[in-house]
């Protein structure tokens, strides 16, 4: 029995750990050694990356280094990969919100990290680290929202572009500060800035170092909404925002952002194909059936 468990358990992380390997763009055969550069991180200390799991299948994740404007420390990135791993297990889930500790998104790496990881082999390293994780962000079966409330700089700016929809509060900005400071972005920014708002548009953003107010994100589509409440209630009108998206069972939803996530990354052909794999896993389910008894009808 004992033996049993224990195969059991093995094989279960196993699986864990080929799905990770699965969603994730870097592991050793790309030389990335993320044993190594956690090693490394963990010294940079300071500041949390908390999250919370709510009944109504909602998340949120709060950057907190308010000291620092909820700059990424070391700990931080090595934390939110860990938070990723849990809502990648989190079954019932359907929505996340990410935000900032007190009234600011993120300001981007902590500078104190930035300046002792000044070689290009480590810099690439932690690069490959915060790729797989805002990649696996991107790929969560869950409607991910970024509420910007003050600043989302350098870093900051590149983990909104990682939701899928980025609500901004008046007064906020998304600034890609990176060239000011002799950088480009690595966290996967560019290329999904690209994808949000076109090369045009990406290239004048980054080159000028410019910042998006909230008007001007709406215009480029890099914002789906402004919100207009008062400080303490941006996260409940965040969740009421989200709200119509994830309306419904679990695994409806779920499905539906999984044939979107296929459609993006995927050959048209590969994506027919996985989209007719996620319609398999709804159809005659019991929301199919459900509604089908109810004679639902689409006034
Ligand atoms: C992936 C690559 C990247 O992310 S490169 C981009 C890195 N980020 C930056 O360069 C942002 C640098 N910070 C700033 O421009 C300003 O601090 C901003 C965020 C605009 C806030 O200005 P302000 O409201 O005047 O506050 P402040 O400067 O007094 O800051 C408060 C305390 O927070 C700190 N802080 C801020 N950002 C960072 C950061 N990224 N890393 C480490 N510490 C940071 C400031 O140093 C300041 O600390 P202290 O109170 O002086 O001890």
């Amino acid at each position: 029995m004992g033996i049993f468990v224990c195969r059991n358990s093995l094989r279960m992380l196993n699986v864990r750990w080929l799905y990770h390997r699965c969603l994730s763009l870097y592991n050793s055969n790309h030389g990335f050694n993320e044993a190594k550069i956690k090693e490394k991180l963990a010294q940079f200390t300071g500041g949390s990356v908390d999250l919370s799991k709510m009944d109504n299948g909602i998340a949120e994740i709060c950057i907190n280094n308010p000291s620092r404007m909820n700059a990424f420390t070391g700990t931080m990135m090595i934390e939110l990969e860990e938070r990723i791993s849990d809502l990648e297990n989190w079954k019932n889930g359907k929505g996340l919100i990410v935000y900032g500790a007190e009234n600011t998104f993120c300001s981007g790496s902590d500078l104190n990290a930035v300046k002792a990881i000044s070689n290009p082999q480590e810099g690439m390293m932690m690069c490959m680290l915060m790729q797989n994780t805002l990649t696996r962000l991107q790929r969560l079966p869950l409607i991910s929202v970024a509420l910007i409330q003050g600043k989302a700089l350098g870093g900051g700016a590149e983990l909104c572009t990682a939701c899928d929809f980025r609500l901004m509060t008046e007064g906020s900005e998304i600034r890609f500060v990176h060239k000011q400071m002799g950088l480009v972005p690595g966290w996967g920014g560019a290329a999904r800035l690209i994808h949000l708002i076109g090369s045009r548009h990406a290239l004048k953003l980054l080159s000028g170092a410019l910042r998006v107010h909230p008007e001007n994100a709406l215009e480029l589509g890099l914002a789906d909404n402004i919100l207009l409440g008062t400080e303490d209630g941006f996260l409940s009108e965040a969740e009421n925002w989200i709200m119509p998206y994830i309306k419904g069972p679990s695994d409806v939803s779920r499905a539906v952002k999984k044939v979107i996530i296929s459609g993006r990354e995927q050959k048209l052909e590969d994506a027919l194909r996985t989209e007719k794999e996620i319609f398999g896993t709804v159809w005659g389910g019991l929301a199919n059936l459900q509604a089908l008894a109810k004679g639902t009808k689409h006034k």
